[in-house]
Order: C-alpha cells, then sequence, then structure tokens
C-alpha cells in the first residue's frame, strides 16, 4: 500500500461519533505511522474531552447548527457555514489533507464543504438509518459512503448503494479477551466473581429512564444475588440507590476504560445506539435494549436484527418499570445457558473488523 500522508477526520457531538472515529485514527497509524491526523470538533462536543485524551490533534472550528431536515432554513444559516466552511478549509490547507472523512454531527458539514470546494475525496462513514442530516448533506458532495450494519442497505435511503464496512471499534473492545480480563475487571470495580452482574449502560450521555428505573429496583435485584455496575452517564443527575444491599451495587459517572465493564458483565441493559450495538454484538454480549424513543425509531432499527437472531431483548422506554426488571431481568440473569445461548447468537451478528475495512476504503478513495 502506498501510504496515506495527511487525512482530515470530521466528527463530533456524541461518542457514538467520536469512537468510530478514534478506532479508525488508530487503525490508520496502523497502517500509515507516519501518516498525519488532524480532526475538526465543535466546541462544546464531547470530541473536546475524548479526542485530546486519546492523544490526536484537535481543532476546533465555530460551530453552527443545521435544521432537524433539509428544507429553507438551511439558507437562513450561510453566513455561519460559512465562516465554518473557510475555517475547516484553512486547516485542510494547512495539513495539506488529501482526503476528509466524516463520522457525522454538525462539525462534519463544513469539512465536506471545504473538501468539495477544493476538489478532495470525500469519504462518509453513517452507521444510522435514516442518516444523520449532517451526512445526508455531505452526500450530495460524494458517492464514497460506507455503513456500519447490513440492515441500513435494505432501506429506501440514500444509503442503499454505500459499501458495508462496519463499525471501527476501539481495538481495546475487538482484541479483548473477556474471560481473562473478567478478574481484572471485577476487583477494579469491587464486585463479587460469584455472582452475575448485570451491567447498566444508556449510551454516552446516559439515560435518565434506565437510570431510574434500575435504581428503584435495586433491592430485589440485590436480594436476588445480582450485582449492578451502573454507568450514570455524564450529563445525567445523581439517582439515589439503597445503602444497605447484600451485594454490591456500584455506580460510576462514565467509563473511559468501557473494555473493563464489557469484561465484568455477564449481561447489559442498555440503549440501542450503534455504536453501543455493535460492540456487545463483537463481544457476544447478551444484551437488553431500551431504544431512546425521540429520534427516529434509529435505536429500535439497530436492535431488531440482533434481537431477532436471539441475541438480546428488546422493550420500550415507557415499559421498562422496576417491576418489568424484576420479571425479566432477574430469570435472565441467573440463567446461565440462556445467556450463553443469547450471546453465541448476537456473536453470529458482531464484526470486528470496521476499523480495517474502513481504512482500505479511504486508500481506495484516495487512489493509491
Ligand atoms: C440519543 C441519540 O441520539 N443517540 C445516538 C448517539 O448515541 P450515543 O452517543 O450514546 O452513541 P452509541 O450508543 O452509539 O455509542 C456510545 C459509545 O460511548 C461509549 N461509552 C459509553 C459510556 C461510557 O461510560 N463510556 C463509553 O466509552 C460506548 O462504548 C460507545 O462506544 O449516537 C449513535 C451513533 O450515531 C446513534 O445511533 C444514537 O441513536
Amino acid at each position: 500500500m502506498v501510504p496515506l500522508r495527511s487525512v482530515v477526520l470530521a466528527g463530533g457531538g456524541t461518542g457514538g461519533h467520536i469512537y468510530p472515529l478514534l478506532a479508525f485514527a488508530d487503525a490508520l497509524r496502523r497502517h500509515f505511522p507516519q501518516v498525519r491526523i488532524t480532526t475538526l470538533g465543535s466546541p462544546k462536543g464531547m470530541e473536546n474531552q475524548l479526542i485530546p485524551a486519546a492523544g490526536y490533534d484537535l481543532r476546533v472550528i465555530p460551530a453552527f447548527q443545521l435544521p432537524r431536515s433539509l428544507n429553507l432554513d438551511l439558507l437562513r444559516t450561510p453566513d455561519r457555514m460559512y465562516r465554518s466552511a473557510q475555517a475547516a478549509g484553512e486547516i485542510i490547507d494547512e495539513v495539506r489533507a488529501e482526503v476528509v472523512v466524516g463520522f457525522g454531527g454538525y462539525v462534519s458539514v463544513p469539512a465536506y464543504l471545504a473538501a468539495w470546494r477544493r476538489e478532495l475525496p470525500i469519504v462518509i462513514h453513517e452507521v444510522n438509518v435514516p442518516a444523520g442530516v449532517a451526512n445526508r448533506m455531505g452526500m450530495k458532495f460524494t458517492k464514497r459512503v460506507a455503513v456500519g450494519f447490513p440492515h441500513q442497505l435494505e432501506q429506501v435511503d440514500v444509503l442503499r448503494n454505500a459499501r458495508l464496512v462496519g463499525v471501527p471499534l476501539r481495538t481495546g473492545i475487538t482484541r479483548m479477551d473477556r474471560p481473562a480480563l473478567r478478574p481484572q475487571a471485577l476487583y477494579h470495580f469491587g464486585l463479587r466473581p460469584d455472582l452475575p452482574v448485570l451491567f447498566v449502560c444508556g449510551g454516552s450521555s446516559g439515560a435518565r429512564t434506565i437510570n431510574l428505573a434500575v435504581a428503584a429496583a435495586a433491592k430485589p435485584l440485590a436480594h436476588a444475588g445480582i450485582q449492578v455496575l451502573h454507568v450514570q452517564g455524564g450529563r445525567n443527575e445523581p439517582f439515589d440507590v439503597p445503602a444497605d444491599l447484600p451485594v454490591p451495587y456500584v455506580v460510576v459517572p462514565y467509563l473511559s476504560d468501557m473494555q473493563l465493564g464489557y469484561a465484568a458483565a455477564d449481561l447489559m441493559l442498555c440503549r440501542g445506539g450503534a455504536i453501543t450495538v455493535a460492540e456487545t454484538t463483537a463481544l457476544g454480549m447478551p444484551a437488553i435494549y431500551v431504544p431512546y424513543p425521540f429520534s427516529n425509531q434509529e435505536q429500535r432499527r439497530n436492535a431488531l436484527p440482533v434481537v431477532e437472531s436471539g441475541g438480546g431483548m428488546l422493550v420500550d422506554n415507557s415499559e421498562l418499570t422496576p417491576d418489568w426488571i424484576e420479571r425479566n431481568i432477574i430469570p435472565l440473569a441467573r440463567d446461565r445457558q440462556r445467556l450463553a445461548a443469547m450471546g453465541q447468537a448476537a456473536a453470529q451478528y458482531g464484526r470486528r473488523d470496521g476499523d480495517e475495512q474502513l481504512v482500505r476504503f479511504v486508500w481506495e478513495a484516495v487512489g493509491r
């Protein structure tokens, strides 16, 4: 492979856009150790914490918000869009980028515009159906679109001619030996090795409904011998957990080492964000998905193929009550055989090579 020299990556907002970008950056580095990697972010997104922490160069460009759909409102934001695109263009010129790779989020739009004006190749990675607003706009400028999941190609959507590459996932997750890491993970969280662990995580921002429902079921879970590892989520208010439980219920604000959570877990209770689904299935992790109800059904669509293949359960946000948890999660978490079967079915659906596949796609786009 003739090496790539300079790549600009754009993506921001929540973890769902940033972690694939970082996993892709790591894979680029492995293939092309000398490549210059520059990332574009907006002033307030999670990229401001996550990208510098991962050791990559983050350039913040002025923010602007797109209207939620492609309509005439777009014409009213040209000034701010122009300033953002100009800032993105200056960075693209400075680092002599050969290609711009976008993962979605508002910050991708100025990057796509600036790359298009310079006639640079643009590659878009999209994980949702319907595709996000920013990426849909980018698709006006390029046909090089990669998707994370087979179900995205089956929709009557702009994505039907995309290339299926999978989702770039952090190697800390894809290369983990779960049984080998488990003792260390349990020790890290102060969990017992002899009892099942329910891992609760509502995506990168946390999920209030899930937090409150599980915390309210803390007593029955504990009395059934089920330990809980609960990620509260950075943007959520704390919740109360009874102090006198007979088994551990561990609350953490956020996990930078997400693989430790997965290693400790026997069963996951989570939202259906695309990257979460990619990770649980890559790991063969049995999961109960509670899709976020307010965004176009995209999370339901993410989880449905996994659930239909036997790799998990689906429950509506409005149905996730302490009573539901008691009736459904307690018997499942104690049934090792059923968990193993679910995990195997999930693994059939999962894939681990999205980072490598996307590197190849981008390399082809540059025409080397
Ligand atoms: C409400 C909403 O609009 N959610 C969207 C958002 O979800 P969100 O940003 O929550 O993204 P995902 O659920 O897809 O991924 C969350 C990521 O954060 C990581 N993580 C999470 C918690 C933690 O403590 N530590 C940690 O590392 C997970 O391992 C995963 O890599 O982006 C996804 C990808 O575009 C979309 O599919 C979701 O629909």
